[in-house]
């Protein structure tokens, strides 16, 4: 060991003081024979109080723990051994400095054994890295609302073309291997330019979140899917769901949106807001592709305007 009369040993341990992490040395019966200012300001007790004891005597619930596994394993190969991200992030009871009761600081550890002379010894660092978990969850958080928000339609909060056209894929993928049904709905407000030109663009805006938000409360299996296909258009995605059942689904989404009697622009084809609507299912001519079952039910939607709107139309049948 240094001489303790050494300067460069007073040197060394000022240095330690203001170390910005914890150090904690312990002898080969794992008794604490250093302990440094940060320790002390993050544990309340003093150099004093703690030297001589066994690391485990101060901390008990260290007892059984990956710090206790890493220090009893003994010299080794003399690596450092970095303990702290394969348990929880707090082993030690430490809080910050001057808060005795506050939540405890993450840490992130090493524990090196080492020799000095005949002695076999080991070092314990701790390090606080509250700061950098506190960002990693606040990076994590706003990763997954940024994921979420990228598959919400801005304007209505329901789901947008993006969320569709993924889940559209993932549903016939599953009707094909479980040989089921799924059926689609394309839906498009009636008279949409004339609403816009009479109400104005706000007002426009305004009906078509009431419309989205009926449609998607009207979809009450939890793997349905309804979506904003874009401007004044909306789909939905039915899942074991034949092309007769979408069709009642279809009526009865086309109903509600008129029962609402929400007043239209003196130009439309009726005096309350109206939807047509496309019915198309999976399986029927051949129609097992994500493309192919929207330009069918697009028809059926196309059929539903020209039969005069406010109707709903079914693929295959016009
Ligand atoms: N307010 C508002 N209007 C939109 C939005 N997206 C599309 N539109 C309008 O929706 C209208 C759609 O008009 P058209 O495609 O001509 O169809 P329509 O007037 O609904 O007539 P039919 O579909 O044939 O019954 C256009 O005037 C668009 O400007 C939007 O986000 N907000």
């Amino acid at each position: 060991m240094m001489n303790p009369t050494d300067t460069s040993f007073d040197l060394a341990a000022s240095a330690l003081n203001l170390l910005d992490c914890g150090v904690i040395v312990l002898d080969a019966e794992h008794r604490i024979v250093l302990w440094n200012r940060w320790m002390v300001s993050r544990s309340g007790r003093s150099a004093a109080r703690v030297r001589e004891q066994s690391l485990f005597a101060v901390f008990p619930e260290l007892r059984g723990s990956r710090v206790e596994a890493a220090v009893l394993a003994g010299p080794g190969d003399g690596s450092t051994r970095k303990v702290s991200n394969l348990e929880g992030r707090t082993p030690f009871p430490l809080r910050e400095a001057g808060s005795f009761d506050g939540t405890r600081i993450e840490q992130a550890i090493a524990v090196t054994p080492f020799r000095e002379g005949d002695e076999q010894l080991c070092l314990i660092e701790i390090r606080d890295v509250s700061g950098t978990v506190d960002r990693e969850r606040h990076l994590l958080e706003h990763a997954e609302s940024l994921r979420a928000r990228s598959y919400v339609d801005g304007l209505t909060g329901i789901h947008n073309r993006r969320y569709f056209d993924m889940t559209l894929e993932r549903e016939l993928r599953r009707a094909h291997r479980n040989g089921g049904a799924l059926s689609l709905l394309l839906m498009d407000i009636d008279s949409f330019k004339a609403y816009n030109d009479h109400f104005g663009h706000q007002q426009g805006d305004a009906c078509l979140i009431t419309v989205a938000q009926a449609l998607a409360g009207m979809l009450k299996r939890p793997a349905d899917v309804a979506a904003r296909y874009g401007g004044e258009e909306f789909v939905a995605i039915l899942p074991d769901t034949t092309l007769a059942q979408a069709a009642g689904v279809a009526e009865a989404i086309r109903l509600d949106i008129a029962a609402r009697a929400l007043a239209h622009a003196p130009a439309a084809v009726k005096d309350h807001v109206t939807l047509s609507i496309g019915v198309a299912a999976f399986g029927k001519d051949g129609l097992n592709e994500a493309a192919s079952l929207i330009e069918a039910a697009d028809q059926a939607l196309y059929a539903a305007k020209r039969g005069g709107r406010d109707r709903v139309a079914v693929a295959g049948t016009q």
